[in-house]
């Protein structure tokens, strides 16, 4: 259905989004929780990637790419997806964290050059997500020519009676299970890691869901199982349960965001002319080095990227109906400090990260479908983690009874006090700064 796809159009977007302005890896200070299968079995960690014992090659990618040392998720889920007999795993962390890099290094691990037949199948929810994944692949087996990757997506179409002779499959689920079942290019009895990753995605779409769980029944008992996830709701719990027999599992939380280091302000107006007057008045007052700032509609957002712009600001301006790719350049740019602003839509912005921005303006306060305040969305948007507990600037626009319900509501369910400011004293506005 149209919802389901959108659905699934939006999270995979997210997912690829983040991949693509990600620089870095995601540091967290939080543990990671185990859960062994075998719990009197010893629990191995590796805060290095010689203690692995990788071969040459590999190692020699994994330097290449300018890793260090396995991050906090790799540190146990590497030891247990390399270990003999190999181990199935279920595991659940932030974007960012390594997942990808480190059941990348299993399949390529696991493979035996010298057999020409596919041995590792991994599959993703999206033909882009496949794409990035198998670019990873590439990179990471760089030093390792033997070894060879297909695509098994929409478009790649190979003769009938191909028998492929790729180690490792990358695509999307569709085609996976034709390429395994109709087409025969694939012998899944001798695949010997399969990996399903972003399972919260794939099962935004029920097409995505069934097919994820015939693929697994093709497979022999042997096979090892890997699956990830950016989430772990029940729905997920459930999904991973059904494809992935005794697992072993990993979780590691999200850092929680707080409006402890935040200081929130209100300014009351009567029209969007208001609030902009109220902008121009705060960037008049105090330096701000890079704003993001939030609008309800893509209409609002271009209207006031062009007032902004006209101020003389350089302005950056994320909109719904851009193609991913080209989002990502905006917040790319944004990210590289080439904006100073950025105007988005609460839709567009959902899920990424910018970390650096010290000042949120919500030009319009975040409401939900039904009109109610969208706390998660106020806290995610202006909220830092502990770590990154930068002091930060919120400034809310009020310009109606209701919005000035919604910011009440928001205030009593944080329990944190909301100030008053008054954009047309300058005195006023400069404290707010220190
Ligand atoms: N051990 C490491 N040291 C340094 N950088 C790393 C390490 N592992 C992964 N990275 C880098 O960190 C970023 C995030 O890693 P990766 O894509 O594997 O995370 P992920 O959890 O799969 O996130 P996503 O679900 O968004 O893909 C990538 O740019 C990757 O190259």
């Amino acid at each position: 259905s149209v919802f389901f796809s959108l659905t699934i159009y939006d999270k995979a977007a997210q997912s690829l989004l983040n991949k693509l302005i990600r620089s870095n890896l995601v540091n967290t200070t939080n543990q990671v929780e185990v859960l062994q299968r075998d719990p009197s079995s010893p629990l191995y960690s590796v805060k290095s990637f010689e203690e692995l014992r990788l071969k040459p090659q590999l190692l020699q990618g994994v330097y290449a790419l300018g890793f260090n040392r396995p991050s906090k998720i790799q540190e146990t889920a590497l030891p247990m997806m390399l270990a003999e007999p190999p181990q199935n795993l279920i595991a659940q962390s932030q974007s960012g964290t390594g997942k990808t890099a480190a059941f990348v290094l299993a399949m390529l691990s696991h493979v035996d050059p010298e057999n020409k037949w596919p041995q590792c199948l991994c599959v993703s929810p999206t033909y882009e997500l496949a794409l990035q994944t198998g670019k990873v692949i590439e990179q990471m087996g760089k030093f390792y020519p033997e070894v060879q990757l297909v695509y098994a997506i929409r478009g790649n179409k190979l003769e009938r009676g191909t028998k492929l002779q790729e180690q490792i499959v990358i695509g999307t689920p569709g085609t996976v299970l034709d390429w395994c079942q109709k087409l025969k290019f694939i012998d899944p009895r001798k695949i010997k890691v399969f990996v399903l990753d972003e399972a919260d995605v794939m099962i935004a779409t029920q097409g995505h869901q069934d097919q994820s769980i015939r693929i697994p029944r093709m497979l022999p008992k042997t096979c090892q199982m890997l699956l990830f996830s950016a989430t772990f709701e029940d729905t997920v719990w459930n999904f991973a349960k059904r494809i992935v027999p005794d697992p072993n599992i990993i979780k590691l939380k999200r850092e929680e965001e707080t409006l402890d280091t935040i200081k929130q302000y209100y300014v009351i107006c009567n029209s969007k002319e208001e609030k902009f007057q109220a902008l121009c008045n705060i960037y008049g007052a105090i330096t701000i080095a890079q704003a993001m700032i939030f609008c309800h509609t893509r209409k609002t957002a271009g209207w006031l990227a062009g007032e902004v712009s006209r101020e003389g600001h350089q302005v950056a301006l994320l909109s719904g109906e851009m193609q991913v790719e080209q989002r990502a350049a905006v917040i790319e740019r944004f990210r590289d400090g080439k904006e100073k602003v950025l105007v988005t839509t609460n839709v567009c912005a959902r899920g990424i990260d910018v970390e650096q921005v010290s000042v949120v303006i919500n030009f319009d306060l975040p409401v939900d479908r039904d009109g109610n305040p969208d706390n998660e969305t106020y806290l995610h948007r202006i909220g830092r983690t502990g770590r990154f507990g930068k002091r930060g600037l919120a400034i809310n626009m009020v310009d109606s009874r209701f919005s000035m319900n919604i910011l009440n509501r928001i205030q009593e369910h944080f329990n944190k006090k909301i100030e008053k400011l008054d954009t047309d004293d300058l005195d006023e506005i400069e404290k707010i700064a220190n």
